[in-house]
């Protein structure tokens, strides 16, 4: 390899239903990883007020969004909950340049990602049923009737896979958080030293 090649990074899609952990996990893990240059979380840009609480994410308007994405602002972008999402087209330059870029996405999206990245991993979070009931409840960012449709929400299943790993979040945070850690960090590994 020569000096001005560099190694593509990766991309780590986490998904899973309304209440697992995923913003949870990922905290946990920006926090473990918050000296390395080389590993980003993403921050998507969604139709969503920013004081809505929770992630922090670029809020913009419907019209704002419509824009963006006619000018190919987004590498993936999807609809979900009545509102849009986008994940920034630089993401992917950034992955093809040796970065190991970590995004919150969507079950219903994940087609789209690997059109748009190739190969990438797919972290589910999950948790019980009833747990997940429970903390969206406690999370108190949409009402009841909103927290019910998510919760109802039918959505392909993608627990299976080579690229798929499965963190099961009903416990405590530590756990699955160490368990996405140690993810991450193999990918960055696999991505720097490739077989
Ligand atoms: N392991 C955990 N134990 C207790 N509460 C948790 C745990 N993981 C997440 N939570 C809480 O559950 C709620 C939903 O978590 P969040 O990360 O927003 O899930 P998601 O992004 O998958 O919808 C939040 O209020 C969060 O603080
Ligand atoms: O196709 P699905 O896998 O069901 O995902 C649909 C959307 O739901 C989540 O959004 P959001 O973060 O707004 O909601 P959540 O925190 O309640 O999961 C997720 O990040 C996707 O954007």
């Amino acid at each position: 390899m020569s000096t001005f090649e560099t190694r593509r990074g990766a991309l780590v899609v986490v998904v899973g239903p309304s209440g697992a952990g995923k913003d949870s996990v990922m905290g946990f893990a920006a926090r473990h990883f918050s000296d390395c240059a080389d590993i980003h979380f993403v921050r998507r840009v969604i139709t969503r007020p920013s004081d809505a609480g929770g992630e922090v994410h670029e809020s913009v308007s419907i019209a704002e969004f419509a824009d963006m994405e006619q000018a190919g602002a987004f590498a993936v972008s999807w609809d979900a909950h009545g509102l849009k999402y986008g994940i920034p087209e630089d993401v992917r330059r950034n992955v093809e340049s040796g970065t190991t870029a970590i995004v919150n996405g969507s079950r219903s999206a994940l087609p789209a990602f690997r059109a748009a990245f190739g190969d990438i991993a797919i972290a589910v979070i999950t948790a019980e049923p009833t747990v997940l009931a429970k903390r969206l409840a406690e999370r108190g960012r949409e009402s009841e009737e909103d927290v019910l449709r998510r919760l109802s929400r039918q959505v392909p299943d993608v627990t299976t896979g080579p690229d798929v790993t499965l963190i099961d979040n009903s416990g405590r945070l530590e756990i699955a958080g160490r368990h996405f850690v140690d993810l991450v960090e193999h990918l960055r590994m696999k991505a720097a030293h490739p077989a």
